[in-house]
């Protein structure tokens, strides 16, 4: 048996997959949490990375990391951390964002250079932050790294060369899916001067080695991670329930949105993923738990206790601020408050609405793209929630379907891994397991969700 590993070093944690590469069969899996916060010491991965990979690693003959996208990973001449990496749920570089965009002539400029308009997740604008706001930290910056370059640069034993690949690449602001190329002159533009950027490798790549010989994979995002452990299909859209939540596909052609909601990224097999992502998610259904005194498990059943609509209880979810809507100072809100509607399992279930609303828009917004949308594959901690599977169909008012539980991420990861090992022309095909496929219920009562949040989201933020 061949075995194979895949990393999945998200925001909150790093999983760890040993995988059998003739059928994606996993044998064995690690995991080890990350600190909290939106700005993080990278080497905190590594360890995480370390602890998980225990007796993993060891045993792969190939291995690939799928990362958090966007953070930024600065290191100075020597290889070392310049500063604790600002994470793509940092949004201090919201005004970074703003002056970028307008500096290059508007949102549409920015959509035709690279796919996506600025907003304080990608990597450019957190170097206008850093730029302008720790000169000397910023002074001593050689190279910028995304966290998944990073940690394949650490495994490889830091060669001169690092290397990331599109899919990565394309959460930058300074990298195109459309040509495949670095624009220098948007890294200069963000920030103010020239520096070395890691050398995108091809999707299949037999990168390096690491000390113990396993092939490195050029790994990838850890969205394009999950989009290369479910095999997609045309008409699957993905729905994404960790700490961000997300909404993607795979597409044949690039994608450039001027409005800025979805992001035209690459995907990791040399196509593109078309992606709208909020700042708010499973994390959403934690800080509901709390607030009502229970656990997950307590908030499902308070979630499932509830009509649909909450008894018109709307959770705009903004907790963390917001990336789409553009809203990066926004509070949550809870409106629609009346005495009758005022009970704990209303609560829970605006809870879980509003979360999957935010996300529902998100799929709309793929499908104004040209994304044809027949199914949703709900993945990430939160698609664990039986309240979130029993929402879903009527949020979405489309069949949703929860692949068998597992790390996609890492899973995806294993499957670039295998596929640089084989050398062959296209991934392994490994099979996708099931567990359940729910329809919408067609009484309407999706709309009713959709438009009573629509309804609190324009009166509260326009
Ligand atoms: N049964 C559950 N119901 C709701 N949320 C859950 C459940 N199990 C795990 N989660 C949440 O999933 C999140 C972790 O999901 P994950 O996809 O691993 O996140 P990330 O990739 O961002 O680190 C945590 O916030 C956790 O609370
Ligand atoms: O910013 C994005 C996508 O553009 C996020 O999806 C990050 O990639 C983090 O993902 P999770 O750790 O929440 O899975």
């Amino acid at each position: 048996m061949t075995l194979v590993a895949g990393v999945d070093s998200s925001t909150q944690s790093c999983k760890v997959l040993l995988v059998d590469s003739d059928d994606g069969t996993v044998v064995a899996s690690g995991r080890a949490g990350h600190p909290d916060g939106t700005e993080v010491d990278p080497r905190a991965w590594w360890d995480a990375l370390a602890e998980a990979g225990d007796g993993l690693l060891d045993r792969a003959d190939a291995v690939a990391v799928g990362g958090q996208q966007h953070g930024m990973v600065v290191l100075d001449d020597d290889g070392e951390v310049v500063r604790p990496a600002l994470l793509w749920n940092d949004t201090r570089s919201a005004g970074a964002a703003r002056d970028l965009t307008a500096e290059l002539g508007g949102p549409a400029a920015w959509a035709e250079a690279v796919g996506l308009v600025p907003v304080a997740s990608f990597t450019v604008t957190k170097l206008r932050w850093l730029a302008e706001h720790e000169k000397d930290n910023a002074a001593r910056v050689r190279q910028v790294m995304l966290p998944h370059d990073y940690l394949t640069w650490l495994l490889a034993g830091r060669p001169a060369e690092p290397v990331t690949d599109r899919g990565d690449a394309s959460g930058t602001g300074y990298w195109s899916a459309a040509t495949g190329e670095y624009r220098p002159d948007l890294l200069e533009l963000g920030f103010g001067r020239t520096i070395d950027v890691p050398r995108v490798a091809t999707p299949n790549e037999a990168t390096g080695t690491t000390a113990t010989g396993a092939v490195i994979a050029p790994g990838t995002g850890d969205n394009m991670g999950a989009a290369l452990g479910l095999t997609l299909e045309p008409g699957d859209v993905v729905v994404s329930l960790g700490t961000s939540g997300t909404a993607f596909a795979v597409s044949e052609s690039p994608v450039a949105d001027a409005t800025g909601t979805v992001a035209g990224f690459a995907d990791a097999t040399g196509r593109h993923l078309p992606l709208v992502a909020t700042l708010n998610a499973a994390r959403v259904l934690t800080a509901a738990a709390t607030l009502l005194g229970t656990d997950l498990a307590g908030l499902d059943r308070l979630a499932l206790a509830a009509e649909s609509g909450a008894g018109g209880l709307v959770l705009l979810p903004y907790l963390d601020g917001e990336r789409t809507p553009d809203l990066p100072d926004a509070t949550g809100s809870l409106v629609n408050l009346t005495r009758a509607a005022m009970t704990p399992q209303n609560l829970a279930r605006a809870a879980v609405e509003g979360m999957l609303c935010g996300l529902a828009d998100g799929v709309d917004a793929l499908a104004a793209q040209g994304v044809t949308v027949r199914r949703v594959l709900l993945i990430g901690g939160a698609a664990k929630s039986a309240a979130v599977r029993a929402v879903a169909p009527q949020v979405f008012g489309v069949p949703v379907v929860v692949p068998a539980p597992g790390e996609y991420v890492a899973l995806g990861a294993a499957r670039q891994a295998a596929w640089a090992l084989s050398g062959a022309a296209s991934p392994p095909a490994w099979p996708l397991e099931l567990e359940t496929s729910a329809e919408p219920s067609g009484d309407g009562g999706s709309l009713r969700v959709r438009d009573a949040y629509a309804e609190a989201r324009t009166r509260l933020h326009g």
